[in-house]
């Protein structure tokens, strides 16, 4: 039997309200027509408001939903969102090693948009020491971007440095997201991949408060991508486009920071 419809993988946290983190990741997969699959890092009872709470699994549950996907499944492509603490992501680098997933994308979550945090302080150093040199990809936005490198990033010129040193830390390919960025304007990411080719990827800044879910919007969509034997530039340029047309064509949801429209659809899809 056959078993080579494109499958994916998110390594990441729940969250309650369904806007962000395993949610927003299934629902992107699923809009990119591949298959998801999970792997419970924590639960979060979260809601557009805020992170109420979050319970981390405990790492034997961890080791037991990576062995039970390897038995089966036949994952091409996989990504990691919210991690919790070093412990986990211990775990994490320690199941990426044992099986091979695919090109692994690393989107280093570390404070929600309400300013919860999302992984221990103590849990930064590992991130940055054992699992980015893993990746295919590291997509931080900047305030991640400022703690893997250690620098203040203010200025476009700043974020394409910060790229240089991500790669200098093993990443292969490296995605700055713009969107914490002090512009009126516009929404701007830079992108350096292995062969030293960089770009960025440019786009207005939607006036909204929805928000919620966009890095793992854009992540899910890259690993999509590449599952389906995207090149990693088409890869990241889907990404782009599609999260920035969940913003554009919002939906209301909630009273806080609402979810995305992952129903939005893209050029390529017509
Ligand atoms: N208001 C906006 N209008 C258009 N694009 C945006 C806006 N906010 C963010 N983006 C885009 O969304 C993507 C995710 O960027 P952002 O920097 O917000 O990531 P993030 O902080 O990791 O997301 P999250 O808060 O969900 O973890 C990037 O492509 C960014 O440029
Ligand atoms: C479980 C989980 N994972 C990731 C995020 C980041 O999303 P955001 O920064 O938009 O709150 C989150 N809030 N919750």
């Amino acid at each position: 039997m056959t078993n080579d419809f494109p499958q994916t993988l998110t390594i990441a946290g729940t969250d309650s309200g369904g806007g962000a983190g395993i949610a927003a990741d299934l629902k992107t997969m699923q809009m990119r027509h591949v298959f998801a699959t999970m792997v419970v890092v924590a639960v979060t009872a979260q809601n557009t408001l805020g992170v109420q709470d979050a319970f981390p699994m405990p790492t034997k549950m961890i080791d037991e939903q990576f062995a039970s996907l390897a038995a089966d499944l036949n994952i091409r492509a996989c990504k990691t969102g919210m991690l919790a603490d070093a412990e986990h992501v211990k775990a994490i680098v320690r199941n990426l090693k044992k099986y091979d997933f695919g090109p692994l994308t690393v989107d280093p979550v570390m404070i929600a948009k309400g300013g919860a945090p999302l992984l221990s302080e103590d849990a930064i150093s590992v991130v940055r020491d054992e699992l980015v040199p893993l990746a295919d990809l590291v997509t931080p936005n900047l305030p991640e971007a400022e703690k893997l490198t250690g620098m203040t990033i203010t200025t476009e010129d700043e974020m394409v440095t910060a790229g240089k040193k991500l790669q200098a830390l093993g990443a292969k390919n490296v995605l700055v997201k713009g969107g914490h960025f002090n512009s009126a304007d516009e929404a701007n990411d830079f992108a350096l991949l292995a062969d030293g080719k960089s770009f960025w990827m440019t786009a207005p800044r939607v006036d909204t408060h929805n928000t919620h879910g966009t890095g793992d919007t854009i992540s899910a969509c890259i690993t999509a991508e590449r599952a389906k034997g995207h090149t990693m530039e088409e890869a990241i340029r889907t990404g782009k486009a599609y999260v920035e047309a969940t913003i554009r064509d919002g939906i209301n949801v909630g009273h806080g920071h609402g979810p995305l429209n992952h129903w939005a659809k893209i050029k390529e899809d017509d």
